[in-house]
């Protein structure tokens, strides 16, 4: 039997690919949209897809969902993933830009609901691996900054993808401030946004998809650690084994680096 899909964000960048991903695997049905823009999409309208503008409606008219794959912005993401989780909808979560109270409310009523959720702030495999490999570097070389580069489009700062992969440095580095202890910033921002002593710089530039590099520093030598997302077909293959994890999960997972072998 196939895997009844819901995409919330199906016109934009992410959500359009996820449109013909889900399309074209045999084992998943895409029974419906939900976007906040009421005018037609062709794909849909070809495909007798309905689209919603509120996901309430969508659940209400289509209460056989099995996964919601959200690809929006954090605030309705929010708002999607407590609704889905809370009617025992899996979710599949792509957005980015979550505080960490939205991301431990969305844990709690995962785990309450006992309704399988990931949230995966990359699903490129080569990222998972990029922040894997920084983590290991990080046990070797503590002083590590971030630079992460984006097309001009995106609204969160920084990426999600930054941010995951300095809480996986934080597993096994010691806290520590880096750089002179009489660091000066004559220009607010100069040197990024940290957190625990990781800077982090985040480019925004039309030409760029996805892309960050993790430089490491160490006596005499650096070590950097790089991954380019070209396009987004990038992303697919983890959102599809996402979708096939999910349904085997009653609880929250944050990051593919928790359903990847990377033994
Ligand atoms: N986890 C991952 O591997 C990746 C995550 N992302 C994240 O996915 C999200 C989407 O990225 P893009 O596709 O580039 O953005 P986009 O701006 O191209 O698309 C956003 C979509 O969400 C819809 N939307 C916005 N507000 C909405 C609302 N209130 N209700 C319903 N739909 C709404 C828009 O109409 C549009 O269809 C972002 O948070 C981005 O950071 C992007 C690429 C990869
Ligand atoms: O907005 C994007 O494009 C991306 N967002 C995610 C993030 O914030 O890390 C993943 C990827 O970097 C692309």
């Amino acid at each position: 039997m196939s895997i009844k899909i819901v995409i919330a964000g199906p016109r934009g960048r992410m959500g359009s690919e996820a449109v013909s991903m889900v399309l074209e695997e045999p084992s998943f049905s895409l029974i419906g949209c939900v976007d906040r823009i009421v005018s037609p999409i062709s794909i849909m309208e070809e495909n007798h897809i309905p689209v919603f503008t509120s996901f309430e409606e969508c659940l209400y008219t289509l209460p056989d969902v099995d996964v919601l794959i959200d690809l929006t912005v954090a605030e309705s993401g929010f708002n999607h993933i407590m609704m889905a989780l809370e009617h025992k909808v899996r979710c599949v979560v792509g957005t980015t830009g979550f505080t960490s109270q939205q991301l431990n409310d969305i844990q709690d009523t995962a785990v309450k609901n006992q309704t399988g959720c990931i949230v995966a702030p990359n699903f490129a495999i080569g990222a998972v691996l990029m922040m894997h490999f920084s983590k290991v570097a990080a046990k070797f070389f503590p002083d590590v900054e971030i630079i992460e580069k984006h097309h001009a489009q995106k609204i969160d700062a920084p990426s999600g993808t930054a941010l995951k992969t300095v809480e996986m440095i934080k597993e096994v580095r010691k806290s520590r401030d880096q750089g002179h202890i009489y660091e000066l910033e004559t220009m607010i921002g100069a040197r990024g946004a940290t957190d625990d002593g990781v800077h982090i710089h985040s480019v925004r530039l039309p030409g760029h998809v996805a892309h960050q590099e993790v430089i490491f520093g160490g006596d005499g030598q650096t070590l950097t650690i790089k991954h380019d997302s070209i396009n987004r077909k990038s992303f697919m293959e983890g959102i599809k084994l996402s979708v096939k994890q999910v349904m085997q999960l009653n609880d929250y997972v944050y990051g593919l680096d928790n359903i990847l072998d990377l033994t």
